[in-house]
C-alpha cells in the first residue's frame, strides 16, 4: 500500500453558529489543508499518481472556498464551517476526481499552527 500527501492553503471568513463564544462572530483563518490518498497499483512511471494531478484536484476544491464567507456557500449554509466539516467537504470533493485505483485516506484542516481536524471517511 502506498500513501501520498499534498498540502495547500486557503483563506476564508466564517462564523460558527450555536458556538456560544467569540467564534460565533464573523472572523477569518488561513487554513492549511493536508490531503492523503492511498492505493496499491503503481503506473508505468512507478507513481501511484502524479503529485501535480493531486494538487490540481485539491486546489480546484479549495478555490471554491478561497476568500469567501464560508457560511454563504453550500454546504456551509446548512452545516457549520468548522474545520471538521471543511475537512469532510474537501475529502468528498477531491475523492470524486481521483483515478479508479486511488482512494482517499484522510483530509486534515489546520485552523492554526496548534489546531487541526482530520476526516477519515465514514
Ligand atoms: N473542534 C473545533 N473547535 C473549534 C473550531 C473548529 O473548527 N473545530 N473552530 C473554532 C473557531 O473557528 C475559532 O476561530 C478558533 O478560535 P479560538 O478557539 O479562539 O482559537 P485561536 O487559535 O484563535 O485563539 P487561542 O485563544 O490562541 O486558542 C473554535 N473551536
Ligand atoms: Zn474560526
Amino acid at each position: 500500500m502506498y500513501r501520498l500527501m499534498v498540502t495547500g492553503r486557503f483563506a476564508a471568513a466564517h462564523n460558527l453558529r450555536n458556538f456560544n463564544g467569540r467564534c460565533e462572530a464573523l472572523h477569518g483563518h488561513n487554513w492549511k489543508v493536508e490531503v492523503v490518498v492511498q492505493g496499491n497499483q503503481l503506473d508505468r512511471a512507478d507513481l501511484l499518481m502524479d503529485f501535480g494531478e493531486l494538487k490540481k484536484l485539491m486546489n480546484q476544491a479549495m478555490d471554491r472556498l478561497d476568500h469567501c464567507h464560508l457560511n454563504e456557500i453550500t454546504p456551509f449554509d446548512q452545516v457549520n464551517p468548522s474545520s471538521e466539516q471543511i475537512a469532510k467537504y474537501l475529502f468528498e470533493t477531491i475523492g470524486q476526481g481521483l483515478p479508479e485505483h486511488v482512494s482517499m485516506y484522510s483530509v486534515s484542516a489546520w485552523e492554526s499552527d496548534d489546531s487541526r481536524a482530520t476526516y477519515l471517511g465514514d
